[in-house]
């Protein structure tokens, strides 16, 4: 069950309580999740890994309310009843292609009741933030994958979400492309904060973008340990990725994961 109420502790955002979720198919039943307990906490980044399958997209569609949990409570802080409670950016660049790339900004703001010219407004903002400013008229479908994506990020940036939702946002981009738009996340997380949880495969993009890292087990997903990213902000992406302290988390951490990946 997932309720929105004001959480005991008020530096917590997102209060997950002994979640479950078991999915019932023809073939029988599959435990995606057990009793994973985990604060997001009020204005941080927080990156879900973990190996494939191991329940991450599962457990940000609970967060989401897209799913309801088979057992556990959700508990969310909405803070401001007028602005926007949660935003999701799915993989696979989920922008309407019958709508101009402005359009596709402008539908959520114009679906919360902002007025047309101030969606405009607002949509052209952050189409400027992700450089899609000379894309603003044309349809998705005649710019490429990267652009998609990040016209999907924008869409939900300007609705200013308290809670804003990633599932593996930039797996689908080829390397470099997925740094270049790792940095270009960064820095806008940087300039706006508000309170991410994050999905990733990649502990690089966890590093270099989490406050502290969730790393999940093998299915049924359970948060087998929590790293905290110890990088001051602002970050300087560059410095980051050479620095010893990097290359020894990423160490770290991938020790735990491989554990996770090996059959027992
Ligand atoms: N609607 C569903 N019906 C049945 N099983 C499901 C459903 N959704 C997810 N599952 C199963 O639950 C488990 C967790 O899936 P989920 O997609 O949450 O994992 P994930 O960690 O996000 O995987 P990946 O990293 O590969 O995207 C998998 O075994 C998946 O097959």
């Amino acid at each position: 069950m997932t309720e929105r109420l004001v959480v005991a502790e008020p530096a917590v955002k997102v209060e997950i309580g002994d979640v479950g979720k078991v999915f019932s198919t023809r073939a029988g039943s599959v435990e995606a999740l057990s009793g994973i307990t985990l604060d997001v906490r009020d204005g941080e980044f927080l990156c879900l890994l973990g190996p494939s399958g191991c329940g991450k997209t599962t457990l940000l569609r609970i967060v989401a309310e897209l799913e309801r949990p088979s057992s556990g409570v959700v508990r969310i802080r909405h803070d401001e009843p007028s602005r926007t409670l949660s935003a999701v950016v799915f993989q696979d660049y989920s922008v309407f292609p019958w709508k101009t790339i402005r359009h596709n900004v402008m539908f959520p703001l114009l679906q919360a009741g902002v007025r047309r010219a101030r969606a405009r407004e607002v949509a052209d903002h952050w189409l400027a933030q992700l450089d899609l400013a000379a894309f603003a008229d044309a349809y998705p479908d005649t710019v490429s994958g990267g652009m998609k994506q990040r016209v999907a990020i924008a869409r939900a940036l300007a609705v200013r979400p308290e809670l804003l939702l990633m599932d593996e946002p930039l797996a689908a981009l080829d390397a470099q492309l997925r740094l270049l738009l790792q940095e270009k996340l960064l820095e806008l997380w940087q300039a706006n904060r508000s309170t991410v949880v994050f999905v990733t495969h990649s502990i690089d993009e966890a590093l270099l973008l989490g406050d502290r890292i969730a790393v999940m087990s093998a299915r049924p997903g359970r948060i087998s340990t929590v790293v905290d990213v110890p990088f001051p902000r602002p970050r300087d992406p560059d410095r980051i990725r050479s620095s010893e302290d990097f290359a020894k988390l990423r160490d770290d951490i991938w020790h735990r994961l491989r554990r996770e990946l090996q059959p027992a």
